[in-house]
């Protein structure tokens, strides 16, 4: 068997379109383009990378970009100021901050300072708290953008068995919440580090995510045959990305969205569509 590509660059690429065309009636109902602001605090090349992407793709269907770029030993004052920078400012409709923050810095009260309105990833305590509870909210983009892709490539999640590997704040606990919502009415284990026999739950699983940032941790012979798998892990290493899912599982899985071009630009898609939302929802109330 060799696994159907769930490509997430031609779906993200298609959900732009579609997007520019809600971001061009919400422009001419209000007079102004929703606005993406992004706080990057420090020097990682992969952070830096992502934002500019993120600014990219803003550019490409009319949200105006906000940037604030802070030092590596930027304080908490200085964060939290801009923050509160962003919260006033009438021209951001959402903004992010890029994680991971330097480790002198609370990334908790970064996050909980954020205006939850204009929580363009949905890490607010205040948002997880409502996805939590099923109440209409931003959601964080990876989880989205893995649920969307799945969807739009007819992988069925209603009773699926799905193992998510890696318990982080951004991929592995939201999704659970995710997809075990009605809508989605899936099955998860979230497998972690401390997990006793990893293989047997991914053996189990129809659909299995590795977010666990470990190089080539999923093998073909883990794999239920047919499954269902996405690639989220990324490790940076000296000969270039390498994913958490090892090359021979394409000969076992049914699907596969690989890394790079699977999970990564839904992400970053999934951001703008929940900055489109929040525009529309201001577009309802002036
Ligand atoms: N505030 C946030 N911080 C982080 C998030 C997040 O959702 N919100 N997620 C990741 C980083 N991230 C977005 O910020 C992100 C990661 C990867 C990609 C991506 O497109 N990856 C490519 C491969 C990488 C490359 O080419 O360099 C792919 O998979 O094709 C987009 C966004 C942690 N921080």
């Amino acid at each position: 068997m060799t696994a159907q590509t769930l490509d997430g660059r031609a779906t993200a690429a298609a959900i732009r379109r579609e997007l520019a065309e809600r971001v061009a009636k919400s422009t001419a109902t209000t007079g102004r383009p929703p606005g993406l602001g992004t706080v990057l605090v420090g020097d990682d090349p992969g952070s830096h990378a992502y934002v500019a992407g993120k600014h990219r793709d803003c550019a490409q269907v009319g949200i105006a970009s906000i940037r604030r770029d802070l030092p590596a030993d930027a304080s908490q004052r200085q964060v939290e100021d801009t923050i509160d920078e962003l919260n006033a400012d009438p021209d951001c409709t959402g903004y992010i901050v890029q994680l991971p923050l330097p480790h002198h810095l609370d990334a908790g009260a970064v996050l909980e300072r954020m205006d939850p309105a204009k929580d363009a990833d949905g890490l607010h305590p205040v948002n997880l708290g409502r996805l939590t509870l099923g109440v209409d909210a931003p959601l964080p983009c990876t989880p989205r953008g893995i649920v969307e892709l799945l969807r739009r490539h007819d992988v069925p999640l209603a009773g699926a068995r799905v193992c998510v590997i890696g318990r982080g704040v951004t991929v592995g606990r939201p999704l659970g919440l995710l997809l075990t919502r009605r809508s989605e009415n899936s099955t998860v284990t979230l497998c972690h580090t401390g997990t006793k026999g990893l293989a047997w739950h991914v053996r189990e699983a129809d659909i299995v995510v590795a977010a666990a940032g470990s190089p080539g941790l999923i093998t073909k012979d883990m794999l239920r045959p047919g499954a269902a798998v996405l690639d989220v892990g990324i490790t940076r290493t000296d000969d270039g990305l390498v994913g958490d899912v090892h090359p021979d599982a394409a000969q076992v899985a049914g699907w596969l969205a690989p890394m790079p071009g699977g999970v990564g630009p839904m992400t970053r898609a999934m951001l703008l569509a929940n900055v489109v939302e929040a525009a529309e929802r201001n577009a309802n109330t002036v």
